[in-house]
């Protein structure tokens, strides 16, 4: 299936290593459509050969492609907020994966009824576990 992955870019790109690794299982078995998220050399600059209207163009047409948006909120970011109601409006399935031991998740993400498949880990291996448990058998 198609997965929109969104997670920080100019939010901060502490976690960048996590997204890697959840991109990594991700495409085992789906097209990800924002791969470039995993890219370790891609910096809070963000995208810089793209313009940010292009950007927002593509990334609206892939989620509108998506079956399903997975969110990393740990490391917060208006893009991905920004993602989760864009998400929202066009009634995709979510999943978020989120750190609480790095923070706290926003209120009007968790306050969301329909945001209501919010994963708490601790490290990578645990949010690839949830990431199994979620998608394997499941139609999206
Ligand atoms: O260069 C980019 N490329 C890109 O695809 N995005 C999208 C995908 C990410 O899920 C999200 C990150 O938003 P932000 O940069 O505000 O942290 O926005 C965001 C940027 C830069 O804002």
């Amino acid at each position: 299936m198609k997965i929109y992955f969104a997670a920080s870019i100019r939010g901060g790109r502490d976690e960048a290593k996590v997204y890697k690794k959840i991109v990594k299982y991700l495409k085992k078995d789906n097209d990800v459509l924002t791969e470039h998220l995993a890219d370790q050399n891609l910096t809070a600059d963000g995208q810089t050969e793209l313009t940010d209207k292009d950007i927002r163009d593509r990334d609206v047409e892939w989620m509108s492609q998506a079956d399903i948006v997975i969110a990393d909120t740990t490391n917060p970011s208006l893009g991905v907020g920004y993602e989760l109601a864009y998400a929202e409006r066009l009634q995709k399935p979510v999943i978020i994966l989120h750190n609480r031991d790095k923070s706290k998740l926003s209120a009007m993400i968790n306050g969301t009824d329909y945001f209501f498949d919010v994963n708490y880990y601790e490290n990578y291996h645990d949010a690839i576990q949830i990431l199994e448990e979620k998608l394997s058998g499941k139609q999206y």
